[in-house]
């Protein structure tokens, strides 16, 4: 059995998709603001592997909420990992693009120097190189833009505003690939797999989906597609002050994923596929 911390998340609903048989823990059994108490969960549950979909995800209270960011995103995945390793089954964890300062343009690799340049970055390098200390079979995934049809993102922001706005301006210097949650899940799963059979695979990886494009540029395939009439302007980020930085180059090399045997996911396919379940919901 595969134990998943999250429950309501984007990613934690797409797994309960593909793995209806996992457990899922939400934070009413287990609250990653207290990390002392998730090995005696993982011990009980004795699962074959446990993915970590739980995170703090809020980018801008986390300026507020450094602590808390950091307890939940650095320390809580540490205690996940050593209960694992402890156990000898594989964890699987997801970072973010925000771990890099993004500059530059070109794509960065899994060993890039990091560098986070909000307090959500940082909070999420912790729980890597915590993950990383523990040195159990692991695999962390990074990913970027993540969206679906359930929970908090930019296709439901961007949605939402075309209800009541027929003009927006859009950051056009922030690049990266929108990752669709579906095959984001596929790929934990993937990544159990891996680790099952080899765990030297452990290691960091890239996901995200392909091609690489602006905020502004995804919201115009946003509209396109669902068929919306609104005018994106282009707009630099200093026209779009928000209380945490981001970076300009979210653009993640995935080079290194055939070592699990996955690629990159077109998003705008998939964005189709999420349209389509809005639709009928
Ligand atoms: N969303 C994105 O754009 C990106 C996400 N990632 C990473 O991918 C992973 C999955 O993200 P995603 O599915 O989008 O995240 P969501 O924000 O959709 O879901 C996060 C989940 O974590 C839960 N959670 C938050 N705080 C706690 C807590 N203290 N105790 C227990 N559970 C808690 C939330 O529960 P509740 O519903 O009760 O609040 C929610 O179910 C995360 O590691 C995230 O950092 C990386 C790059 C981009
Ligand atoms: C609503 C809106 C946003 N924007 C910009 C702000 C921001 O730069 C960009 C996206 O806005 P969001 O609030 O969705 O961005 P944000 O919540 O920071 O998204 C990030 O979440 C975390 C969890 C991650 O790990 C990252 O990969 C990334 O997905 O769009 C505009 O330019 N105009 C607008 O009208
Ligand atoms: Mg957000």
């Amino acid at each position: 059995m595969i134990l998943v911390f999250g429950q309501s998340g984007q990613v934690a609903r797409e797994l309960a998709r593909r793995v209806p048989d996992a457990r899922f823990i939400g934070r009413t059994e287990a609250d990653l603001s207290r990390p002392q108490e998730l090995k005696a969960i993982i011990d009980l549950a004795e699962p074959s592997a446990v993915i970590n979909a739980a995170a703090y995800t809020a980018v801008d209270r986390a300026e507020e909420e450094r602590d808390l960011a950091m307890t939940v995103n650095g320390e809580a995945p540490s205690e996940m990992a050593a209960a694992c390793a402890a156990q000898g089954i594989p964890f699987v964890h997801m970072s973010t693009d925000y771990v890099f300062p993004g500059k530059g343009d070109a794509p960065m690799a899994p060993d890039a120097p990091t560098g986070p340049i909000n307090a959500y970055g940082q909070s999420k390098l912790a729980g890597e190189l915590g993950i990383r200390a523990v040195g159990g079979p692991h695999a962390i995934l990074r990913t970027s833009w993540v969206v679906s049809a359930h929970g908090a993102n930019f296709v439901k922001s961007m949605l939402r505003l075309s209800e009541t706005r027929d003009k927006l301006t859009i950051v056009a210097d922030q690049i990266g690939g929108p990752t669709p949650a579906g095959p984001l899940a596929a790929a934990c799963l993937a990544a159990v797999e891996a680790l099952k059979n080899d765990a030297s695979v452990s290691g960091t990886y890239h996901f995200a989906g392909a091609p690489d494009v602006s905020w502004a540029d995804f919201a115009r395939e946003i509209f396109r597609q669902a068929g919306r009439d609104v005018v994106v302007e282009d707009i630099p980020t200093t026209a779009f002050p928000t209380p945490a930085r981001r970076p300009h180059n979210s653009r993640l090399d995935c080079s290194t994923l055939d070592r699990l045997g996955i690629s990159r996911p077109d998003w705008k396919a998939e964005l189709t596929e999420i349209l389509k379940e809005l639709e009928t919901a």
